[in-house]
């Protein structure tokens, strides 16, 4: 954003110290119209983050609230920030001498997107004073100590109840710890135009609608069921066939024409007993899974759910990557599938960039990523934007690193973050749902990415639509809002 910033000044559309008013602005008409304010207390770094403070203390000055104002450093000299500090004609004390009153209003205005070393001594004190006193806090772009591209804390921060962002949000708005740091996030308009943010070609999105709902498939006139995608969808044995399952029946609820399960042969007559319109397969090993394939050209295949972490699993992914070339679109892997294949990471990688290769799905939750990329996982300086993007880059796939903040990253590093994530997903079978779902979103066409993205956006709807008592075998069927609200939406 300091890029737009830049490019606007440049531009001459706006100035440097109009921006900043602007900034200033929107934040003081949030807290007029949000909270009573007796008395504020605005905390002031020295840069432009502490400049768009010192707008916002003269300007709930002039709306007839006394205001203390604390800095942590000088504005630096001949800035917009020192601009901004004499037109608000007050005296700054020092941070170090800060006190509030109990549930007191707090602008925090220290560091935003300029944070250039973690907080210390001084502000971590501050934020445990503010905590203390139950200060409701009001970050200006960021919480301080939260880095603007990871989400990370450095050093310290304060846990605000509003952020006030501009233009867009960064990704450490959306990324934990971030992401809960931030509070409710409002974005303002301060004049930046659209096409100036466009113009820098940010490849890191919000996970919503606006994303790829015009990819969405819409069922046309003249489909059956073939043409609608078929997806085929990997069984264990007769002691764990359940996550298959879920993972079928979500793939045929999220639009998949037709699924077909691939059983072992002891397990088909459980498998017989629970399904009516997913067709059932035999599948015993690879030259059985071969012909299907063959057969069939399954456009979207889910390898994984219960298929348990033997390096037998492994194996197997690694031929079936090999043997779908040319035959079927899309793999997802998931689950027990990823786990196994850790050993086998690298051959998987070198089938994944074959010519003709499937498009390679990967879903891992942390543990599972942890496992299949091991050293990006272990590399602390990186954020989990960062990591889910080297992972897709390395694997030449789809990664969808799943959690409250779900990251859905692209080999060409376009990445999604997830906004409508919900803790009642955290129940048994809700991921091989999940990888059902993106599946039949592919087997319909919609390019990876999106239907990743897509898929992570329905899950959660559904999870929120349904509410409380939630468990993965309602799933399939809580997907029908959903869609349904999505279809409306998208008319
Ligand atoms: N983008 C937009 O659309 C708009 C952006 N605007 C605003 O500008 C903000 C960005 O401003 P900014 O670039 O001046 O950076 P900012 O966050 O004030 O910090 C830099 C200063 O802090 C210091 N410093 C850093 N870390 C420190 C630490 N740990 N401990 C101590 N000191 C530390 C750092 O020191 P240095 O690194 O130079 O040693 C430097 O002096 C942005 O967040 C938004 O609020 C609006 O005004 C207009 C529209
Ligand atoms: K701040």
């Amino acid at each position: 954003m300091a890029e737009a910033d830049r490019r606007t000044i440049a531009e001459g559309n706006i100035s440097g110290i109009e921006l900043m008013r602007a900034a200033g602005s929107a934040i003081t008409a949030e807290i007029l119209a949000r909270y009573p304010c007796p008395l504020a207390h605005i905390l002031c770094g020295p840069g432009n983050n502490g400049g768009d403070g010192y707008v916002v203390a003269r300007l709930l000055a002039q709306a007839g609230v006394p205001v203390k104002i604390w800095a942590s450093a000088p504005p630096r000299e001949s800035s917009d920030a020192a601009i901004a500090a004499a037109e608000a004609e007050a005296i700054a004390a020092p941070l170090a001498e800060l006190s509030v009153e109990p549930g007191a209003l707090v602008v925090d205005a220290l560091y935003g997107a300029g944070l250039s070393k973690p907080l210390g001594s001084l502000e971590e004190a501050a934020f445990a004073k503010l905590h203390d006193a139950g200060a409701i806090i009001v970050a200006v772009d960021l919480p301080s100590g939260v880095s603007g591209d990871s989400g990370a804390v450095l050093g310290a921060a304060p846990t605000a109840t509003l952020t006030v962002t501009f233009a867009r949000k960064k990704p450490a708005h959306l990324l934990l710890p971030g992401k809960v740091l931030c509070g409710e996030v409002v974005v303002a308009d301060i004049g930046i135009p659209d096409q100036i943010v466009e113009g820098l070609n940010v490849a890191c999105f919000e996970n919503d609608v606006r994303l790829w709902g015009a990819q969405f498939p819409k069922a046309a006139v003249d489909a059956h069921k073939y043409r609608r995608g078929h997806v085929g969808v990997f069984s264990a044995g007769p002691s764990a066939t359940g996550a298959a399952r879920l993972s079928a029946m979500a793939a045929a609820r999220a639009g998949a024409g037709a699924v077909t399960l691939l059983s072992p042969a002891n397990a088909l007559a459980i498998n017989a007993a629970h399904l009516t319109s997913i067709i059932l397969r035999r599948s015993d090993g690879l030259p059985e899974a071969v012909e299907f394939l063959e057969a069939r050209k399954p456009d979207a295949l889910v390898y994984g759910p219960g298929l348990g972490p033997h390096p037998e699993t492994g194996r197997f992914a690694v031929h079936l990557l090999n043997a779908a070339r040319g035959l079927v679109g899309h793999i997802v892997l998931d689950a027990d599938g990823l786990t196994a294949s850790a050993p086998f990471a690298a051959e998987l990688f070198a089938a994944a960039r074959e010519k003709d290769a499937s498009s390679l799905v990967l879903t891992p939750h942390e543990g599972e990523f942890g496992r299949l990329f091991p050293a990006i996982a272990a590399d602390k300086s990186l954020s989990k934007l960062e990591k889910s993007r080297k992972a897709a880059a390395e694997a030449n796939a789809i990664v969808l690193y799943k959690g409250a903040d779900t990251v859905v990253a692209a080999p060409d590093g376009r990445a999604s973050i997830s906004t409508n994530g919900t803790p009642l997903l955290a129940t048994a079978g809700s991921g091989d749902v999940l990888s059902g779902i993106v599946a039949a979103l592919l087997a319909q066409k919609m390019p990876p990415f999106e239907a990743a993205s897509a898929a992570v956006w329905l899950h959660a709807e559904a999870a929120r639509r349904f509410g409380p008592g939630l468990i993965a075998e309602d799933l399939p069927m809580a997907l029908l809002p959903a869609l349904r609200a999505l279809d409306a939406q998208l008319a």
